[in-house]
């Protein structure tokens, strides 16, 4: 056994008090260290316990709002503050295009990033380098351009008017909406006081937003709006459920996707922090330890959601399915590609030695996995918020309307709309073809102009992405930022949710929802200043399949439905590595039928 192997097997089997003397003896060595070794941060200014450890920043993070504990730094401290001992929080206006700039002078990901590693493999997502995220990134950026993802608009639709049709009968029964409101597992687990009359909004966006993801990804709806649950159930019909339920029994007894997705989130955003914790790291199986069972929810929902993951990509592999075109098709053909296989099938006969399809299967899987949690509660979680701002905002709900109104009326899609959708259509039964028809089109709504100012006012007001995504200065570089130089090893952040509240930017009313501000002759430099799908070239990759999703979903409700918010003065929300509102409880009408004044 050589001594890292000795080091990880006396860790693993070490008794759960030792790794605090561990852990101890680490943060008195660092304290050490950082008072006998030049400072090259000494002159940023921040709290003291910040030169020498990132505790005071986990704990923050741990209560779920570390945004509004950056913000409160800077409003303190000035546009640069240290946040960490090698992490400096950049808020100036001018700060992202220095800290996320594409080509030679782009500054690769941190550390941090290594929490979210699967299995010990690397996505796309938190590859670090720049040449090994380059050539991931060319793989998916063909299935993510605008014109493929409309290819997948017949899907979405085919979501998206399930939905509604769950909605509206639920709401012509009468009584409101109060389904499956106490559901095990949902989402974050913060369902909170009566459910009498009401839905969780967010909920059933996230149920959607799971299915069509995993449509995508995984090549099947994993069943959430179905069931009206996230939670994929035990074995309880003797194998009647479909393929992709059963492949997830097992890997989700206790909480629902949703949660798991957002465990996940919370523990990387504190374990993150402490690279020395990190896959790739002796100390690595520490984390194991730590008592905190939220921290350990997330731990365990990365198994389970790589179990699900792995289970639905092993079956499409082994399957001879007819090729369906989705997200996963083309990953395989992509990687099947990569390594000059073209079509070879993957059975007995199969060039590929026992490792090579583990390593290529492990591959496929991690972006699958990737693909499901990057790609399903950011979506979800930023309409529930673009919703509540329009409908705590009745003057901009009746300018919207307005303007749907005005596309919609007397052109409702029709059957020769099906042209569009016809990716799915060999797959469509009568049922979902109704569904699909009472959802707007793409086309309709894409260039409305004041719906999408409203859908980037709420963008900006609720700051999805919220806090400062980490890039480090490599090795042999030094970078200036206003003024400041930073070198290598330094940690650079732009706070999302603090430069998109900035007065100086956004003016008087920063803290106020007026999508007006996007219509304005001014609007022109705002764009840059929006940084929900962050900019640079680890920007968001599937920021087009996320708009197309957000016009059709917001335009969905704002003509369909009256929502009577149970909170309009206050959206609560939790952050993990992603901002999230923890719900959106509202009792919910069919347009005119209740509750609103049009
Ligand atoms: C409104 C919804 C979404 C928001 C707010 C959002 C936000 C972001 C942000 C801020 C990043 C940069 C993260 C970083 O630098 O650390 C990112 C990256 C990424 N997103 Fe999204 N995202 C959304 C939807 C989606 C969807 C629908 C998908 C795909 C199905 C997706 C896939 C990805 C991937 C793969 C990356 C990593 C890209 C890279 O490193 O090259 N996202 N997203």
């Amino acid at each position: 056994m050589d001594s890292i192997h000795y080091v990880e097997h006396l860790l693993m089997s070490a008794k759960p008090e030792h790794p605090w003397l561990v852990l101890g003896g680490i943060l008195l060595f660092v304290i050490f260290q950082r008072l006998t070794v030049h400072d090259p941060l000494h002159d940023i200014p921040g709290p003291w316990l910040a030169k020498y450890t990132s505790l005071l920043l986990a704990y923050h993070a741990r209560g779920g709002k570390r945004h509004l504990y950056v913000d409160s730094l800077h409003k303190k401290y000035g546009p640069f503050v240290r946040i960490t001992p090698n992490q400096v929080s950049c808020a100036h206006p001018n700060a992202p295009a220095v800290v996320y700039a594409q080509g030679s002078a782009s500054l690769p990901k941190t550390q941090f990033y290594r929490a979210f590693y699967v299995d010990g493999t690397a996505s796309l997502f938190s590859t670090q380098d720049r040449a090994g995220h380059s050539s991931k990134r060319r793989v998916l950026a063909h299935p993510f351009s605008y014109a493929s993802v409309r290819q997948f608009e017949g899907w979405i639709r085919r979501s998206v008017g399930k939905m509604a049709s769950k909605l509206d009968e639920k709401v012509r029964r009468g009584g409101g909406l109060g389904i499956n409101a106490a559901t095990v597992g949902r989402a974050s687990g913060s369902c909170y006081g009566t459910s009498q009359g009401e839905v969780d909004v967010l909920m059933w966006l996230n149920y959607l937003t799971v299915d069509v993801i995993s449509d995508l990804a995984f090549g099947e709806p994993l069943g959430m709006l179905d069931r009206g649950t996230d939670v994929i159930p035990e074995e309880e019909d003797g194998g009647a459920k479909s393929d992709a339920t059963k492949r997830g029994i097992e890997a989700n007894k206790e909480y629902g996707v949703a949660a798991m997705i957002d465990y996940r989130g919370r523990t990387a955003a504190i374990l993150g922090l402490f690279p020395y914790l990190l896959p790739g790291s002796i100390l690595a199986p520490l984390a194991r330890w730590i008592p905190d069972p939220d921290l350990q929810r997330g731990l365990q929902g990365t198994d389970n959601l790589s179990k699900i993951a792995r289970r639905c990509v092993k079956h499409r592999l082994q399957s001879n399915e007819v090729r369906r075109g989705d997200l996963l098709d083309r990953l395989i053909d992509d990687m099947r590609n990569k390594q000059g296989l073209g079509q070879t099938p993957f059975d007995d006969s199969s060039p590929l030695s026992p490792a090579e399809m583990a390593q290529y299967e492990a591959d496929v899987v991690t972006d699958a996995m990737l693909l499901l949690t990057a790609g399903s509660d950011t979506t979800a979680n930023s309409t529930a918020a673009i919703l509540f701002w329009i409908y705590a905002t009745p003057r901009v709900l009746r300018k919207l309307r307005e303007e749907l109104d005005e596309m919609l009326a007397g052109v409702a899609p029709s059957a020769s709309d099906l042209e569009l959708v016809k990716p799915m259509i060999k797959e469509a039964d009568d049922e979902s073809v109704a569904d699909i028809l009472q959802i707007p089109l793409h086309d309709q709504v894409k260039d409305l102009k004041y719906l999408n100012a409203a859908i980037d006012e709420g963008l900006r007001m609720f700051a999805t992405n919220a806090f400062g995504l980490p890039r480090v200065v490599p090795e042999g570089m030094s970078v200036n930022v206003e003024g400041h130089t930073f070198y290598e090893g330094t940690e650079l952040s732009c706070p999302a949710y603090t430069i998109q509240h900035d007065p100086a930017i956004w003016g008087p009313d920063a803290d106020t929802f007026r999508p007006e501000r996007w219509l304005e002759e001014s609007a022109s430099g705002l764009k840059k200043h929006l940084l929900t799908f962050g900019i640079g070239p680890r920007a968001c990759i599937g920021k087009n399949l996320a708009i197309l999703q957000v016009q059709i979903l917001v335009a969905t409700f704002v003509s369909r439905y009256d929502l009577v918010l149970r909170d309009p003065k206050e959206l609560r929300s939790v952050e993990g590595f992603m901002h999230k509102p923890t719900d959106l409880w509202a009792k919910v009408y069919l347009r005119g039928e209740g509750g609103l004044m049009e």
